[in-house]
C-alpha cells in the first residue's frame, strides 16, 4: 500500500526493502498512481547516505499488456532505467504473490513460487550484436575484449572468464567501453565444473553488487555457447546460489531466494 501525504513541501512515500542474495532493492508500489518519480528522486532514494540506499529502485504500476499481473520498472542508483533485473523480479514475485506474470521492457516474465524459492522465466537471450547492442558487428561469442562473450537478457551483459577479483579493477572501464553504446554489465565468471561457476558482476549504473540475476543468466548463456558449462548450471555468488536453466532454443529460467527486510516511509522534499 502506498501512503502519500503532502506536508508543506514534502511528501511521504511508503516503501518495502527487499533483496535477492544481497542484491538489494527499494520497492515502490505505485499501482495507485500516486507517485511521480524524477531522476533526482530516484538517485536520492537509492543513495546509501542521503536516502534509503539500494542497488536498484523497483517501481510497480498497473499492467498495460494482456496477461500481465503487474508492470515493473527497474532503476539503477545513477537514475538509468534497465530492461531487466533478475533478483528484483524474484522479489516482485514474492511481493505480489500468487505467481504473478511480470511486465517488463523485455516482455512478460512468468514467475512461480517453488517451496521457499522463486522461479522467473527470464526470456530468450539475444545473441546478435545489434540486439545487445554493440556499436559494430562482432562475433558476440568471442569478443576482442579479453576474449569475452556478450548477450542481452533485456539488458546488455559482457561475460569475461577471468578471476572474480578482477571485477572491481576492470569493471568500471569496461562498463563504459565504446563497444557498448548503452554501456554494459560486466560479469567475471570462474568455471568450477560443467555444472557450476562462481560469478561477480560489475553492474551498469550500480557498480559492484553482491549478486546479479540477469548477469547469472547471461553468464550461463555465454559459457554454454562456448561449451564451458552445460545449459543447467549453478551460479555461486557472494551470498548464495542461483540455479540457471537455458532451454534449447528457448528462454532462460532462474531459480533463487527473495527476502523482505523491512517496510517504511521516506520523507521527500517535493523540490528533490
Ligand atoms: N544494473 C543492471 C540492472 C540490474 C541487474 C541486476 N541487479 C539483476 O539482478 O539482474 C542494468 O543496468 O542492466
Amino acid at each position: 500500500m502506498t501512503f502519500i501525504s503532502a506536508q508543506s513541501a514534502s511528501v511521504k512515500i511508503a516503501f518495502t526493502k527487499m533483496h535477492g542474495l544481497g542484491n538489494d532493492f527499494i520497492v515502490l508500489d505505485n499501482r495507485s498512481n500516486m507517485i511521480t518519480l524524477t531522476e533526482v528522486m530516484i538517485r536520492h532514494i537509492c543513495d546509501r547516505h542521503l536516502g534509503i540506499g539500494c542497488d536498484q529502485l523497483v517501481l510497480l504500476s498497473n499492467p498495460t499488456l494482456e496477461g500481465a499481473s503487474v508492470r515493473v520498472q527497474f532503476f539503477n542508483p545513477d537514475g538509468s532505467e534497465a530492461g531487466a533485473c533478475g533478483n528484483a523480479s524474484r522479489c516482485v514475485a514474492k511481493f505480489i504473490g500468487h505467481n504473478p506474470v511480470i511486465e517488463t521492457q523485455n516482455g512478460l516474465l512468468p514467475t512461480f513460487k517453488e517451496g521457499e524459492l522463486y522461479r522467473v522465466v527470464m526470456g530468450v537471450p539475444k545473441l546478435a550484436w545489434q540486439d545487445i547492442p554493440l556499436s559494430h558487428e562482432a562475433d558476440t561469442a568471442h569478443l576482442p575484449l579479453y576474449d569475452g562473450a556478450a548477450c542481452s537478457m533485456g539488458n546488455p551483459h559482457l561475460t569475461l572468464f577471468r578471476p572474480i577479483k578482477e571485477a572491481a579493477l576492470l569493471g568500471p572501464e569496461l562498463e563504459h567501453h565504446a563497444l557498448f553504446p548503452q554501456r554494459a554489465n560486466i560479469g567475471f565468471a570462474e568455471i568450477l565444473s560443467p555444472t557450476h561457476m562462481r560469478l561477480r558482476v560489475w553492474e551498469r549504473g550500480a557498480g559492484l553488487t553482491l549478486a546479479c540475476g540477469s548477469g547469472a543468466c547471461a553468464a550461463v548463456v555465454n559459457a554454454a555457447r562456448r561449451n564451458l558449462v552445460k545449459r543447467k548450471c549453478t551460479v555461486t555468488m557472494e551470498k548464495g546460489d542461483l540455479q540457471i536453466i537455458w532451454e534449447e532454443n528457448g528462454p532462460v529460467h532462474m531459480i533463487g531466494p527473495a527476502e523482505t527486510v523491512f517496510t517504511g516511509q521516506i520523507l521527500m522534499d517535493q523540490a528533490v
